[in-house]
């Protein structure tokens, strides 16, 4: 699974990007395709699933659980699945890589079923914190040794030994995260009665949309102040289905800056998941003086999807509201650089979560912009950008990539519109979301 083979990658200030492209399937979707699939009873088929590393890792973990699941051609495959509570002991350890969302989707799977799994995972996601999905499945009836972290966090490698029956759970989200609701409500698959999940901050619903999909009865009530309450009933039978899975909006979100930023660019981008707890990222840089259009709005697999007409725009900062992070929580490394070209200040605040990505984003983002002449001071739970109005950034150095893909791209996407190239140590880690991001960049290169 991991490529030990490093990538360092010089990128210059670019010709205007002009044309159309695809971008491969949506990693959050491509998961729970796989996952779901190896849970029903029957063959299910999936097309355009994201064939990145990481959900390389969703596909060898369920194998080694016992699903069928073989490749047809790229992004075609068929999964034969063992039902819910049909699960096998692993052999082996499962490597998860640099996946987060792998790790804790499928410790939810674990926890309700009567096997015991152990998690491995690279430099990266063994430092992120685990203890927000070994809380609740714990009260769930998961018995799970981790190995101590940073400042008290339990982190991989850790073994997690499941329960079968589990116990049905109603739990608070502490943090907005759509990895621990999935984790909840995958454990409550395999669990008598109601599996309730309380949300009081909208996340990313893939879960909740796939699973009634999949036949499975899950009702979401929402309070008047937005809190939702999402309700599975457990020991479901899943049906087994034939999903399309769209583009990922979060590998576009580089495309889409790159062509605002650089003079001249006009790109089209084909089949983008807007799924309104993700398209965040399209709204803010919509009201920063963005032109993006959106075209053919349709509906593929379940998710709202359109064609984006992108076009060079003088953009102006704002001020991001916070309410809108959970929709963009990936994107915000790239809107960074987008605010380091705006005319006028960008405050971006609540983002507490992006120092626990695959590298702290807040500390990591404002580090290399400064290195490469952007004004961006880091707060406790963001960034303050002054853009510089159009002009070029300096570029000139060496940005460390911290087996963080979005961190290689948004760097990457600099250098296109920087005096001096930017040069990036690592762009391998960017093949666990997005192989063909560089042949993609160039063939748009005129
Ligand atoms: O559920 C998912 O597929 C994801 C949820 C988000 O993580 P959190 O749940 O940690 O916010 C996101 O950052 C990640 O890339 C994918
Ligand atoms: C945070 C991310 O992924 P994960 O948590 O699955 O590693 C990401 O893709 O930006």
């Amino acid at each position: 699974m991991t490529d030990l083979t490093i990538k360092p990658r010089r990128f210059s200030a670019s010709s205007p990007l002009q044309g159309r492209i695809a971008i491969p399937g949506d990693k959050s979707i491509s998961h729970r395709a796989l996952i779901l699939s190896a849970l029903a009873v029957g063959t299910s088929r999936v097309t355009g699933l994201l064939e990145g590393h990481d959900v390389l890792a969703t596909a060898t973990a369920m194998r080694a659980m016992g699903a069928g699941i073989e490749r047809l051609e790229s992004g075609e495959w068929v999964i034969d699945g063992v039902g819910v509570g049909g699960l096998l002991q692993p052999r082996e350890a499962l490597d998860m890589g640099n996946s987060g969302t792998s790790t804790r989707l499928l410790m939810g799977l674990v926890a309700s079923h009567p096997i015991t799994a152990t998690f491995i995972g690279d430099a990266s996601l063994s430092g992120r914190p685990m203890g927000r999905v070994i809380d609740p499945l714990s009260q769930m009836g998961a018995d799970i040794t981790a190995s101590p972290g940073a400042n008290g966090t339990k982190t991989l490698p850790l073994m997690i030994r499941g329960l079968a029956p589990a116990i049905p759970l109603s739990y608070r989200l502490p943090m907005a995260s759509a990895q621990v609701k999935s984790a909840v409500l995958l454990a409550g698959l395999n669990t008598p009665g109601i599996t309730e999940v309380i949300e009081p901050v909208p996340t990313r619903d893939h879960s909740e949309r796939m699973l009634q999909g999949f036949g499975a009865e899950l009702s979401v009530e929402t309070e008047a102040d937005g809190t939702r309450h999402i309700r599975l009933r457990g020991e479901a039978e899943l049906k087994p289905q034939i999903i399309a899975v769209p583009g990922d909006p979060s590998s576009a979100a580089f495309f889409i800056v790159a062509a605002l930023l650089i003079p001249g660019s006009d790109v089209t981008i084909a089949n983008v998941g807007l799924n309104p707890t993700r398209a965040g990222l399209v709204e803010v840089l919509q009201s920063m003086g963005g032109d993006i259009e959106l075209l053919d709005a349709r509906t593929v697999g379940g998710e709202p999807v359109a064609d984006l007409r992108v076009r060079h725009s003088m953009l102006e900062g704002i001020a991001v509201d916070p309410a809108l992070a959970p929709s963009m929580i990936d994107e915000f490394p790239i809107l960074f650089v987008a605010a380091a070209l705006a005319e006028g200040r960008t405050v971006t605040t609540g983002l507490d979560e992006l120092r626990v990505k695959e590298s702290d984003r807040l500390s990591v983002m404002a580090a290399g912009l400064q290195a490469i002449g952007a004004r961006v001071e880091e707060s406790a739970d963001g960034l303050v950008i002054e853009g510089t109005g159009g002009d070029p950034l300096t570029g000139g150095a060496t940005i460390g990539g911290h087996l963080d893909h979005r961190i290689c791209m948004s760097f990457a996407v600099a250098g296109l519109v920087s005096t001096a190239p930017v040069e990036i140590d690592d762009m391998a880690p960017v093949a666990t979301s997005f192989p063909n991001f560089e042949p993609l960049l160039e063939g748009l290169q005129r």
